[in-house]
């Protein structure tokens, strides 16, 4: 299987007139579980909400499943930017409620396990819920929609390190195989185990975009291939 799901074409993004990206070119295939790599400020986050849809006034284009318009696309992503807009009384059973109705890709039952993977109680509002909690029910969202493509922004960041463990290892349970998966994290270790592919941000633009099977064939960790990317030339 070799079909491209995701692709990005000279791809310009600024803000406050400061170049943010730059010249961005990325092909991205259907059934991948990629690592998005970068120092903080890099891009990663920027890049995530410009192929969801969320982010605008970009040059360039980004097609998911070959759909280019921003409203085309959301139906094809699903992003963990979930809990914003929601107020800090909201239940998580009144956010499940509100997936249901707005995704109609939105599977009740995989949220249902999801949920309880993550050891969350329906009638907790969002004020009650920890910073990794409140990671974990954005997971939960995220990969109880069915789409091709999932954008995960650094999604364990607030995980306990046993949590985290528990999750990663459980996440391709989790994808059907033909989707693909786009992970931004700084623990790159944790997560090398199932990555098929890394994408590295650097000055702006792709710095390398490399299959993790290439890395491993170097002799070489990803974490040590990441390292080794920035301290050629040093970041700004
Ligand atoms: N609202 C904003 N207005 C202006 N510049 C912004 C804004 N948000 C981000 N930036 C700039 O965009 C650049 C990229 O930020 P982005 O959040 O995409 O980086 P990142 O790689 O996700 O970083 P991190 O690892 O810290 O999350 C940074 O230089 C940042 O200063």
């Amino acid at each position: 299987m070799n079909n491209s799901l995701l692709e990005v074409q000279d791809l310009n993004y600024k803000k406050n007139l400061q170049t943010i990206l730059q010249d961005v070119n990325l092909t991205v295939n259907s059934g991948k579980i990629v690592a998005l790599l970068g120092e903080n400020g890099a891009g990663k986050t920027t890049l995530i909400r410009i192929i969801s849809g969320i982010a605008k006034n970009y040059k360039g284009t980004v097609a998911v499943n070959g759909m280019q318009k921003e409203v085309e696309r959301k139906s094809q992503v699903s992003v963990t930017d979930a809990l914003k807009g929601f107020s800090d009384s909201t239940k998580i059973d009144e956010i499940e409620s509100f997936y249901e109705k707005i995704y109609s890709d939105f599977d009740n039952d995989q949220f249902k396990e999801l949920r309880e993977f993550m050891k969350l109680n329906g009638e907790m509002k969002l004020r009650q819920l920890s910073k990794g909690m409140r990671e974990k029910l954005e997971i939960a969202l995220t990969l109880s929609r069915k789409v091709p493509l999932y954008l995960l922004d650094e999604p364990f960041s607030g995980i306990d390190p046993m949590a985290r463990k528990r999750i990663i290892n459980s996440i391709l349970l989790w994808k059907d195989p033909e989707a693909t998966m786009i992970i931004s994290d700084h623990f790159v270790n944790e997560i090398s185990t199932i990555l098929d592919e890394v994408i590295i941000i650097k000055d702006k633009t792709i710095a390398s975009y490399i299959a993790a099977d290439d890395i491993r064939a170097k002799g070489q960790s990803i974490e040590e291939y990441y390292e080794s990317l920035y301290e050629d030339g040093g970041a700004e």
